[in-house]
């Protein structure tokens, strides 16, 4: 038996916006074992991305985690923050949500990592790909060397907030030090690239967009992650480079037996990399499994529709094609409290005017789908009239909750608003 590293329960994360509260992440329960590669699958705005960020801690305003925990284990952090914050601490696990933010942060880098789309946002322009590795792997230094001393986490806390949101770092010219230099060198010759002493001292700019990428994973490597999240890491690449880097991380994850977090909407990538997938729909998991319950066995007509839209599972660079409808608002009073898919949904019946919980599904342990499905068959006299959500669901179709905003209201932002910020000072 395998152990959780990650165990997520009723995380629920908001954007308080002009047009509303935006229902991102709603009640979502996860759990990731040690060194497996989970993948989340979904089309686009389903949520994935504010997910992983929220693990990490990376929402900003005015987003904002409103519920949930977040339980990382990791025998030494609660050995460390046992004492201070004995409510945090259950066995192995941190609930990351009640340690103080700093120690959270200090996190990023070594224990959680994460690479992104579009690598040039996690490197500053200025400065060599060298120097930026070098930076990142004293984080890591420092961090083990000295990991109780206030100092080496505020550090830390500054350089990785530097990888991830690239703002902070300044233009130095130096390695840290000769050996970061060194351990630079070896991380880009790990992730594959050519001439990695001289390519150290170039710039992210004269890198191509497949070699930037590899440079991204081995600046989230430079730390010794744990959990590695990968956000669409390869969308942006060409068909071949796609699949070189996820033989990349296929390769990396073997050697080092780190978990990946894998975000894509491509069931592609899901198919070759994962072990077990979430199937994603309007902030929720609405199906999940090991990779034979859903892509064979599979229960959510959402499911169903993702997996019909491609063509050939090898095929990693095949874009889904849309399932007819459209992808649903998640502002929270155009939501209603039915299945969020039975708009969409061939199968729609009666039963899913109501929200479903999750049933448990035929094949493995893990499998489970939030959908009546699971639990009766589809009865065509039970199916819900057509036409019947156009009618009730998008009242005169109109978006502009703002002009007709009363006071109270904007007095209800206002307040959330102040308290969302001032939590991030705390
Ligand atoms: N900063 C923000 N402010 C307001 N709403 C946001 C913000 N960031 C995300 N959202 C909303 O949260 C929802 C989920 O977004 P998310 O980025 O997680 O989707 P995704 O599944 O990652 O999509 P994609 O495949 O396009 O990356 C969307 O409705 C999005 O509009
Ligand atoms: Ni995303």
């Amino acid at each position: 038996m395998t152990e959780d590293i990650l165990r997520v329960d009723g995380l629920s994360t908001r954007f308080f916006t002009e047009q509303g509260q935006v229902n991102a992440v709603d009640d979502l329960d996860l759990r990731i074992e040690r060194g497996e590669v989970f993948g989340i699958v979904g089309e686009s705005g389903s949520g994935k991305s504010v997910t992983a960020r929220s693990i990490i801690d990376l929402i900003d305003s005015p987003g904002r985690i409103t519920d949930g925990e977040i339980r990382f284990n990791d025998p030494e952090l609660a050995d460390r923050v046992r004492g201070d914050h004995p409510e945090a601490v259950d066995g192995d696990f941190v609930d990351l949500q009640a340690i103080p933010e700093r120690i959270r942060r200090s996190l990023r880098g070594t224990s959680f990592s994460m690479i992104f789309q579009d690598p040039e946002s996690s490197f500053n322009p200025s400065i060599t790909v060298g120097e930026q590795l070098a930076e990142a792997v004293e984080v890591q230094r420092r961090a083990s060397a000295n990991p109780r001393s206030t100092r080496a986490r505020t550090q830390s806390e500054e350089y990785s907030l530097g990888n991830f949101l690239l703002s902070t770092l300044l233009p130095s010219q130096r390695y840290v030090s000769e050996e970061s230099r060194e351990r630079a060198i070896e991380l880009l010759e790990l992730v594959g690239i050519p001439d990695p002493v001289e390519r150290a001292d170039e710039y992210p700019h004269e890198y191509s967009g497949g070699m930037l990428q590899r440079a991204m994973i081995a600046q989230a490597l430079a730390g010794e992650p744990d959990v590695l999240i990968a956000d669409e890491p390869t969308t942006a690449l060409d068909v071949t480079i796609q699949a070189q880097v996820l033989d990349l991380l296929d390769e990396l994850q073997e050697e080092t037996g780190m978990t990946i977090l894998l975000i894509t909407h491509n069931l592609g990538v899901i198919a070759r990399m994962c072990d077990r997938v979430g199937v994603m729909y309007a902030g929720e998991i609405v199906e999940r499994g090991t990779l034979s319950d859903v892509f064979d066995d599979q229960i959510h007509p959402y499911t169903e529709g993702l997996l019909g839209s491609i063509p050939d599972l090898e095929d990693t660079g095949s874009r889904l094609d849309p399932i007819p409808g459209n992808v649903p608002s998640l502002l929270d009073h155009e939501m209603g409290d039915r299945c969020h898919f039975a708009d969409r949904c061939p199968k729609a019946m009666d039963e899913c005017l109501e929200h479903p919980p999750e049933y448990p599904a035929d094949g493995s342990a893990h499998h489970r789908a939030r959908c009546v499905l699971a639990e009766m068959e589809y009865d065509e006299a039970k199916a819900v009239p057509e036409g019947y959500f156009d009618e009730t669901d998008r009242p005169a179709g109109d978006k502009h909750v703002g002009a007709e905003e009363t006071d109270d209201d904007i007095d209800e932002r206002a307040a959330q608003h102040a308290e969302t910020t001032g939590g991030e000072h705390q």
